[in-house]
C-alpha cells in the first residue's frame, strides 16, 4: 500500500463546535480532535459528544482522522476510547506515553471496542505522543511496541516542562528528542512528527523551525491553526530540479527493470532502490502539491 502524506496534523479543541464542523475545509492532511489538554475538566464529556456526532455526520473529505484521547490515567481515558472507536475514528494518538506498556494498555482497550462495536479487528490505528525525558528515552520500544502504530509524535511543551527548560528560537532544547523520535520511528517503519508552534505572530520562526525538521527528516508537523497547513506545504514541496530528476528516476528504473536488471547508470549516476525509493517519494509530495499533471509531467506554476 501506498505509504500516506502526513505533513500536517491539525489539532482541533473537542469543545469547539465551529471549528470542529470546519475542520474539514483547510486540507490538513490528518485532523486531529483534541479531547485533552484544550478542553477543560468541566468539558470533557460534552466534547467527547460533541467530537462522536461529529464523526457521524461531517464530510472531512480526504484528511485522516486523529483523535488525541485523554491521558491513560485519567477517569475519561475509556470513555474516550471506546466513543471513538464506536464513531469510526482512524486513528488514537495517546499523549504523555512513557512505556510499551502504555500502548499495549491503550490496544488493549481498543480491541474491547472494536468487539464491541462489531468493527473489524485491527482497523484502528494507534500513535504516541511522547512528552517527557522517559518516554524519549523509551521511543525506540514505544515506537516498535504494536502492528497497529502509525507514529510517534514530539510534544514539545509538555517536554520542555519536564526538562525544567522552556523553548528557545534556536530549538537547541529539542534537538536529542528530534533526533531520538526521528530514529525510533524510522527503524520501526512508522511516521514521525514535530511538535506544535504556539506563537501565531512569529511566522518567520515557525518557517526556521519547519525548515529544520524537514532537513532532519521528520514526516511533517501538529499544527494549531489553518494558516500553518500552506506554510508547511510549501516547505515540503519538492523544487523542479528534484521533480524532473524523481521522474528520469522512474523511467530509467523502469527501463532497467525491463532488461531484468534492478540497477541502472542516468547520465553517470547509479539509479538503484534507495534512489528509486527517495524519487518516489518526491513525487508522492510533488502530486499532493498538484507539481505533476495527469501524463505524469512536470507543471509549471
Ligand atoms: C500544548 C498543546 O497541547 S497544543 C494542542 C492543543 N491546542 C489547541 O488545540 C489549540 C488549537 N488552536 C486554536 O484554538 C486557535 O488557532 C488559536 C487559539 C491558537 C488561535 O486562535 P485565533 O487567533 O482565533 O485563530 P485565527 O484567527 O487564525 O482563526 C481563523 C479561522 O480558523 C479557525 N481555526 C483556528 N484554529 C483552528 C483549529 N485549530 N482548528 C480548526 N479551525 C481553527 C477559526 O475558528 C477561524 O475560523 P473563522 O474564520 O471561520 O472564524
Ligand atoms: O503534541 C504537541 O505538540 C502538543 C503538546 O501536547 C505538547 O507540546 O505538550
Ligand atoms: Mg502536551
Amino acid at each position: 500500500m501506498e505509504e500516506r502524506l502526513r505533513r500536517t496534523m491539525m489539532f482541533v479543541p473537542g469543545n469547539n463546535a465551529g471549528m470542529v464542523k470546519d475542520a474539514g475545509i483547510y486540507g490538513a492532511d490528518s485532523i486531529m480532535f483534541d479531547l485533552e489538554d484544550s478542553v477543560s475538566m468541566a468539558e470533557k464529556d460534552a466534547a467527547r459528544m460533541l467530537v462522536y456526532q461529529a464523526l457521524q455526520t461531517q464530510d472531512y473529505g480526504d484528511s485522516e482522522l486523529v483523535v488525541r484521547v485523554n491521558g491513560i490515567d485519567t477517569p475519561f481515558f475509556k470513555n474516550d476510547v471506546f466513543a471513538m472507536v464506536k464513531a469510526g475514528i482512524q486513528v488514537v494518538r495517546l499523549p504523555k506515553v512513557e512505556s510499551a506498556q502504555m500502548m499495549l494498555d491503550l490496544v488493549k482497550v481498543v480491541e474491547e471496542a472494536e468487539n464491541k462495536f462489531g468493527i473489524k479487528p485491527g482497523t484502528t490505528h494507534v500513535m504516541a505522543a511522547i512528552e517527557s525525558a522517559k518516554g524519549v528515552l523509551n521511543a525506540p520500544e514505544i515506537a516498535a511496541s504494536t502492528d497497529r502504530m502509525i507514529g510517534l509524535a514530539l510534544s514539545a511543551e509538555d517536554y520542555t516542562t519536564d526538562m525544567k527548560t522552556h523553548r528557545y528560537p534556536d530549538g537547541a532544547e529539542l534537538e536529542f528528542a528530534r533526533n531520538m523520535i526521528l530514529h525510533a520511528a524510522r527503524a520501526a517503519g512508522i511516521a514521525a512528527f514535530d511538535t506544535v508552534f504556539t506563537n501565531m505572530n512569529d511566522v518567520e520562526g515557525f518557517k526556521r523551525e519547519t525548515e529544520h525538521i524537514h532537513e532532519l527528516g521528520f514526516d511533517g508537523k501538529s499544527l494549531v491553526n489553518p494558516r500553518q497547513i500552506d506554510w508547511v506545504n510549501k516547505i515540503y514541496e519538492p523544487t523542479k530540479k528534484e521533480i524532473e530528476n524523481a521522474l528520469d528516476v522512474e523511467a530509467a528504473i523502469e527501463e532497467a527493470h525491463q532488461k531484468g536488471s534492478g540497477v541502472i547508470s542516468m547520465n553517470g549516476q547509479m539509479v538503484d532502490r534507495p534512489v528509486v525509493l527517495r524519487a518516489q517519494r518526491v513525487i508522492r509530495l510533488a502530486k499532493a502539491s498538484n507539481l505533476i499533471n495527469e501524463e505524469g509531467e512536470y507543471i509549471e506554476k
